[in-house]
């Protein structure tokens, strides 16, 4: 495995294409392109990574694999009510279905359905409190109590929230939103500008790749359902309208974020985080993409088969 993570890690130094740094958030236009880290944590124990894999980055969208963790323990099926379950095959910020959708996100991870799990999630608490307790749970299945919010990250997306808050505004026009729309935003905000490196995203992501037992303190965190389920969701929505080609190239349910970083599971085997900031069209780093479909094609791990 580490060879594995050596070889995919020097073929991807020598790629020149290396995609678009997000810069609609400008904070996360200053980061460097160059880098790549890879991190992969075994169910049996084990943790290999390569590159730049302690290296904390802005995980932005994969956050969303958390927030719905923890609005399943809250609210169970309910949470369905207002979050839909299907691929939308448009942009991670788009707004256009939720006209005809009676403002109901097709998933919860296009930013409409974060932001509605977000809410869910507050239920009546403020900002702050929510986002310690967001906290603490990444902390705890991380295994890691350094894990912080970047502040400048989250300050920045406020600034230049115009999109978000359309989406926010227009959930709340259909009576979806049960809470003040800035502290949704506040919110959900610094829930994508968690910091983490790929060591500390494949060891948080080890509970869906073994039926949802956290693999260190052996605890239970959701059931082998719930934990099936959200991989099905990672599958069909995590790269949004790439996930299809996701699913094509790669084969494992993976959550992408415009920090450049992909949570990759692989049920039975393990997590996988990578991490390179240059994006595709769709807002998926590039080689990230590109690194996970050397990865599984070596490992043959695709849950679609060899
Ligand atoms: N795809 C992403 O990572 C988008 C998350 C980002 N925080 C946003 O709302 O635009």
């Amino acid at each position: 495995m580490q060879t594995l993570l050596d070889d995919i890690t020097a073929a991807m130094a020598k790629e020149t294409e290396r995609g678009k740094v997000a810069d609609y958030i400008p904070e996360l236009a200053h980061v460097d392109p160059q880098q790549f880290g890879i991190a992969l944590a075994t169910v049996d124990g084990q943790h290999y990574s390569a590159g730049s894999a302690t290296t904390p980055f802005s995980i932005q969208s994969i956050s969303k694999v958390f927030t719905l963790t923890i609005a399943l323990g809250k609210l169970g099926d309910g949470l369905w009510a207002n979050v839909g379950r299907e691929p939308s095959g448009d942009p991670f910020n788009s707004i256009v279905q939720l006209e005809h959708e009676g403002g109901k996100p097709r998933n919860p991870f296009i930013n409409a359905g974060a932001i509605a799990v977000v809410d869910a999630i507050m239920m009546g608490h403020a900002p702050k409190e929510t986002l310690a307790e967001i906290l603490s749970f990444v902390r705890y299945i991380a295994d890691d109590e350094r894990i912080c919010f970047d502040a400048k990250v989250a300050a920045s997306e406020m600034a230049h929230r115009d999109r978000n808050a359309s989406l926010a505004h227009f959930m709340k026009a259909f009576g979806r939103l049960r809470h003040d729309v800035d502290k949704v935003l506040g919110t959900y905000f610094h829930q994508c500008a968690i910091a983490m490196s790929c060591e500390q995203l494949a060891h948080a992501g080890l509970f869906l790749a073994s039926d949802g037992v956290n693999k260190p303190s052996g605890l239970r965190v959701v059931s082998p359902q719930r934990a099936r389920r959200i991989n099905s969701l990672m599958m069909m929505c995590g790269h949004y309208d790439a996930s299809g080609e996701f699913a094509f190239r790669v084969g494992l349910p993976g959550k992408s974020g415009v920090g450049g970083g992909i949570l990759a599971i692989a049920p039975g085997h393990g997590a996988i985080a990578v991490w390179s900031p240059g994006l595709d069209e769709q807002g998926n780093s590039l080689l990230g993409v590109k690194a996970l479909e050397m990865f599984a094609q070596r490992t043959q791990w695709s849950v679609f088969g060899h």
